[in-house]
């Protein structure tokens, strides 16, 4: 039977969300410690454990299918390689950070500077367009500590919350991509790992429906319901179920996580109780 390749991260950011989103796909892998590769117990798929920053070529030379890696090393190093899903985690920018007592304008003051770097073809690509040449000292990791100790100007790397750039006392000046993890696909999928494929996609994006919505349940007082249910956008239209109680009703629907504090507070302002706000498991359209 043929299995699917996937490419995960071995150890680091990606590792456990990685893990995580095949396991809420319903997809149960035997893991044994120190393993580089496992297999599926229920879904035609292997599991391969490698390093982030090799996976582009990995996908490139077909030795796996697909994988799930930073856009950012996908745009560093794959730019040949298809996005089929935006996986929602590990959400960074690459960015370009000088010290802060450098009084930066523009771009323009990278002009024969150095900088130094992890990601030397996304810097290259960046300068290029603007017009800028710089020297690139590329070194893999702890870039940010490159101008402290007098081998760069500036440098570009991941920036998340931004403190390893405050503790290094850089600033961030450009911002050249964001980023999060992917489903890359390998350009030399064959057919029959594409429908495999399309069926990872199908749960995938169930899964990061559902965790991007909330079951709400409440009880509407019948006079103000019509003004309760304008406020709720469902999936289709709120459920409304009689209450034994003959002024009242119970509303069920779908809303956007990111929107639930808002929504919530104009429902109580509308007379809506009992408000119950529960997580959703799998959302099918
Ligand atoms: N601080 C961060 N916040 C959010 N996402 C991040 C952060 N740092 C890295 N990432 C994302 O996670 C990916 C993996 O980062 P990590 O540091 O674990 O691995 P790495 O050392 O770059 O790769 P490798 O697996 O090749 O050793 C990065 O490519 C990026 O997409
Ligand atoms: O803006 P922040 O939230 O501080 O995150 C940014 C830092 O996170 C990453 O390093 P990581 O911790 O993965 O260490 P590494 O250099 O060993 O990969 C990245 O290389 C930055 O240094
Ligand atoms: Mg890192």
């Amino acid at each position: 039977m043929t299995k699917i390749r996937i490419a995960i991260q071995k150890s680091g950011r990606l590792n456990e969300d990685s893990l995580q989103i095949l396991k809420d796909c319903g997809i149960s892998i035997d893991n044994g410690k120190d393993q580089l590769k496992a297999s599926s117990r229920n879904f035609p798929m292997e599991v391969f454990y490698l390093r982030n920053g090799d996976i582009p070529q990995y996908l490139r030379d077909g030795v796996v299918d697909i994988a799930i890696i930073g856009e950012n090393v996908l745009i560093e190093k794959g730019d040949d390689i298809i996005v089929a899903e935006r996986l929602g985690f590990s959400k960074c920018k690459v960015s370009l950070a000088v010290p802060k007592s450098f009084k930066y304008t523009s771009i323009q003051d990278f002009e024969g500077k150095r900088i130094a770097t992890s990601y030397p073809n996304t810097v290259i690509n960046y300068l290029k367009e603007k017009g800028i040449k710089a020297d690139l000292h590329i070194i893999n990791g702890s870039v940010e500590i490159a101008p402290n100790i007098g081998l760069a100007d500036g440098i570009c790397d991941i920036v998340s919350s931004g403190s390893t750039l405050f503790k290094n006392n850089l600033k961030e000046v450009e911002v050249l991509l964001k980023s999060e993890a992917v489903l890359a696909v390998s350009p030399s999928i064959s057919e029959e790992c594409k429908d495999i494929l399309k069926k990872l996609q199908f749960r995938i994006q169930s899964v990061l429906r559902a965790r991007q919505s909330k079951y709400v349940l409440l009880n509407a007082p019948n006079d103000r319901l019509n003004e309760i249910l304008a406020l709720l956008p469902g999936m289709r239209s709120p459920t409304v179920l009689p209450l034994a109680d003959e002024r009242w009703s119970s509303v069920h629907t779908v809303i956007q996580k990111d929107t639930f504090w808002e929504v919530i507070d104009e429902l109580k302002a509308a007379g809506a109780e009992g408000i119950l706000v529960c997580p959703i498991e799998k959302m099918v359209l």
